[in-house]
């Protein structure tokens, strides 16, 4: 089979082919982390925007770490096909939104310059949370790249699209602590994203040759469902994104909230309970008996108390919905992938859900399970007594603290000293112990003590 490249488009279906090409307009974005979500989301937006506005919007992809996205983008003249995937429909269309790619780690001053070059007029970022530190490398080419540029005065937008509270926020923070004068040129504007992007695998790939027939080792398969709200502080410009679906907005923080404390917390759930019981993927999970309906009760009962809605959204709908997208059988979204830096995660997923409610005077009794079965993961057995990996940066710190509501790191400083959300993750961790997921759930949808729900 033909591997996908500039030759070979004209053999794709005319719907499959790109409606704008690597070349046909120039560099105007330079994206950090040139992962799944960064090709099925803003590159998509964006070459829909160009599409349908013009402008030299291109964009150059920079791979921080490893060559593994890269060098097949790179033999494959920048394109990529993006599939979307529902239960047992699939489609896939070719992206032709990059216009050049780098490797951070082994060429870095190539960053710098880009950086600096006035062409570039944002910077969008999906680096992960971890990335968000005073060290990260990542932060250092931002620096250099900003401090070189000050000297041409050109205006720039840097764009955490990372799952963050705060995004905007934070990266402001970090990039004015180490480079005070960029707060004179620079913008941070917030943005909520969203849409499911699972890793790719070798599935991925052969799902790419089928539905495109030309070969694609970049391939990125996503859900239907995609929305990018962005809050509109561009000093340099932007490509027209609202022409394409996204949401621009003088504040995207009520969004951000929902998404991050319904979606990505119930996704966060699902991944930790899950993988104790079993389940290889996020759809798995959902399907065991009694999730969906545990599941709606940590939406209903202790998320949504927390939130106040953007204007027309109703939060039982949007949990629903997102219960829903979680059900994508296509996806095989794995529970580890999900589950993986759960310290950088559960801050924004979950801890705010619960220390709101403990300000409230309320027990957020099924986030305290979720936390529980977080603390049981990172022990890393799962209930048949199969072995969990801990893939998290503060994995040394988990393993060197008994008590883990003492990792300071993450947990608000009144976790520890609360003694009735303390015996509830305690009450919690114990029927872990005993029963394991499955009883729980059972117990916790009918109602029931666990101990009634016991086979
Ligand atoms: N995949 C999704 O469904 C999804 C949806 C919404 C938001 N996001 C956000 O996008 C981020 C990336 O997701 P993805 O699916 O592209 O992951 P990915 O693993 O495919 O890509 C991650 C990218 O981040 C880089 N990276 C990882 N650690 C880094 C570090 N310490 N410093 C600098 N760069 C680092 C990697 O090199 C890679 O380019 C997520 O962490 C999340 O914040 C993802
Ligand atoms: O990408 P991560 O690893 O930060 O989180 C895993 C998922 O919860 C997340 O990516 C969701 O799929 C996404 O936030 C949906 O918009």
């Amino acid at each position: 089979m033909e591997r996908l490249s500039l030759s070979t488009l004209d053999l794709l279906d005319a719907a499959a082919r790109p409606p704008v090409r690597p070349g046909d307009v120039g560099a105007g974005i330079l994206h950090l982390g040139l992962g799944a979500f960064h090709r099925a989301h803003q590159a998509v937006y964006t070459e829909e925007a160009i599409a349908a506005a013009g402008g030299d919007w291109g964009i150059v992809g920079v791979a921080p770490r490893s060559r593994a996205v890269l060098d097949p983008l790179l033999e494959q003249d920048l394109l990529y096909s993006v599939l979307t995937l529902d239960g047992t429909r699939a489609q896939g269309r070719v992206c032709g939104a990059l216009t050049g790619a780098l490797h951070a780690a082994s060429d870095p001053d190539a960053v710098v310059a880009r950086i600096a070059d006035p062409d570039i007029r944002i910077v969008t970022l999906t680096v992960t949370e971890k990335a968000y530190r005073p060290d990260s490398a990542v932060l250092g080419l931002l620096v250099r790249g900003l401090a070189a540029r000050a000297a041409t005065g050109a205006p720039i937008a840097l764009v955490s699209c990372d799952n963050l509270a705060g995004n905007g926020k934070r990266l402001r923070g970090l990039v004015t602590r180490a480079l005070p004068s960029a707060a004179e040129h620079v913008s941070f504007p917030g943005t909520t994203v969203d849409r499911i992007v699972p890793a790719g695998t070798e599935d991925t790939h052969a799902c790419a040759a089928s539905l495109l027939g030309v070969e694609d080792r970049a391939a990125v398969a996503a859900e239907p469902f995609s929305q990018w709200v962005i809050e509109d502080d561009f000093p340099g410009g932007r490509p027209a994104w609202e022409r394409a679906g996204a949401v621009m907005t003088a504040d995207a923080a009520p969004y951000e909230r929902l998404k991050l404390r319904v979606l990505n917390g119930v996704h966060s759930a699902l991944a930790y309970l899950g993988a104790l019981a079993g389940a290889p993927t996020i759809d798995r999970a959902l399907a065991l008996p009694g999730m969906r309906a545990t599941m709606e009760r940590l939406i209903e009962a202790d998320i949504a108390p927390t939130l106040e809605p953007p204007p027309g959204l109703s939060i039982e709908r949007y949990g629903l919905s997102a219960l829903d997208r979680f059900a994508n059988s296509a996806l095989r979204h794995r529970t580890l992938q999900v589950a993986m830096d759960g310290t950088q995660k559960l801050p924004q997923r979950l801890l705010g859900t619960i220390a709101d409610r403990r300000a409230a005077g309320a027990l957020p009794r099924y986030a305290a399970l979720v936390l529980a079965a977080w603390m049981r993961f990172v022990r890393g057995t799962a209930d048949d007594g199969s072995p969990l990996p801990l893939d998290d940066p503060l994995a040394d710190r988990i393993r060197a603290t008994p008590s883990l509501l003492d990792l300071h790191e993450i947990f608000p400083p009144g976790f520890a000293d609360d003694t009735e959300l303390r015996a509830e993750i305690a009450r919690w961790a114990r029927e872990l112990d005993r029963h394991g997921v499955a009883t729980i759930l059972r117990a916790v949808s009918a109602d029931l003590p666990t101990s009634g729900a016991r086979d």
